[in-house]
């Protein structure tokens, strides 16, 4: 889903403008966006409105954060990133099916290319205050209506990027730290949405905040465990797991019944899990999802546009 649907409007932001500094061979702007998310960094390297490459990194420490503001190139950029990132990188790779940091054997730029941010952690957004060329984009941005003001920046542009890209009515489910619903009608106004624990949260508490019940983990290929189980670790499987995708069959199943040709798609850490999960389950829904881990950075992509 790389290529483009809208003609790209005259470019007059001075992201644009900052961005022609920065070609690529055949001309193209080079620019990163970057996601920040409750547990992680989600990146892309654009080459205009072409997505070159995504992938995934852990918070990066703030002394190399400054670091990145001191390269001279998009080269010395990318290999600082992903200098970090060996290990976060090879559990990007097995999640994503691919998408890892581009080795820097990108076409050598004259200056450090813009960096698009949109971020759920504040705490996140103020240390990248110190790149050069950032651009943290706002909710008041997204053309989305109806939205209110407390709404997650990565909500709107998700559900933006989902429905500019397949069409309105429009349902965005975010397997990610949170499990979010996220939904507009055909106008283009948002519907509302739910948010509650990700599957990884909802492990992690049982673990943390009980006497006797273990951390459990979830390899990305786990096969459903036994609904009614005889150990411990299983009855924990059983209950998240079951109750989770009962979760999102049901709220499906209101969307559908609100917006009978409404469209859904899923992105966030967890979508493939759950997609193999729903194929066994409730195969008939998830023949209709649109699984596509980019959502936001199709949102980002259509901001640009209206810089
Ligand atoms: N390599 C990985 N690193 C971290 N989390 C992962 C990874 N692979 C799958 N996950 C799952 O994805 C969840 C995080 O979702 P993700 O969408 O990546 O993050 P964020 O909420 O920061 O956008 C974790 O709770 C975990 O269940
Ligand atoms: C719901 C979220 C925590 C999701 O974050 P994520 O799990 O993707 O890291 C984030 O979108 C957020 O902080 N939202 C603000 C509240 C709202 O959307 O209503
Ligand atoms: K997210």
């Amino acid at each position: 889903m790389a290529s483009l649907r809208d003609a790209p409007r005259t470019p007059t932001s001075s992201l644009r403008d900052a961005a022609r500094t920065t070609n690529g061979t055949s001309g193209e702007k080079i620019w990163l966006a970057l996601e920040i998310g409750n547990t992680r960094l989600h990146w892309a390297l654009f080459r205009g409105e072409i997505l070159d490459n995504a992938w995934n990194t852990e918070y990066l420490p703030e002394s190399i954060i400054c670091q990145l503001a001191q390269s001279q190139t998009l080269d010395d950029l990318l290999l600082t990133i992903s200098a970090t990132q060996n290990k976060t990188r090879e559990q990007a790779q097995e999640q994503t099916g691919g998408s890892s940091p581009p080795s820097p054997h990108l076409p050598t730029s004259s200056s450090l290319p813009p960096l698009l941010l949109a971020s759920v952690v504040p705490s996140q957004t103020a240390i990248w205050e110190t790149y050069p060329n950032v651009r943290v984009i706002t909710l008041n941005e997204v053309p989305l209506k109806g939205m209110y003001p407390t709404l997650g920046i990565d909500r709107a542009l998700a559900l933006w990027g989902a429905g500019k890209t397949w069409g309105f009515p429009m349902l965005v489910i975010d397997a990610g730290t949170t499990l979010t619903f996220t939904a507009a009608d055909a106008n283009q106004c948002l519907v509302g949405g739910a948010i509650l624990p990700g599957l990884g949260l909802q492990f992690a508490t049982l673990g943390q905040k009980t006497g006797q019940l273990p951390l459990v983990e979830i390899s990305k290929n786990a096969s459903l465990p036994p609904r009614f189980a005889l150990n411990t670790k299983e009855a924990i499987e059983s209950g998240v797991i079951y109750t989770f995708l009962g979760g999102i069959k049901d709220f499906i199943q209101a969307w559908w019944n609100l917006f009978p040709n409404g469209k859904i798609a899923i992105k966030g850490g967890d979508r493939t899990l759950i997609i193999n999960y729903l194929q066994v389950l409730y195969p008939e829904i998830a023949t209709h999802l649109i699984v596509e881990p980019n959502l936001i950075f199709w949102g980002m992509r259509e901001i640009i546009k209206l810089l």
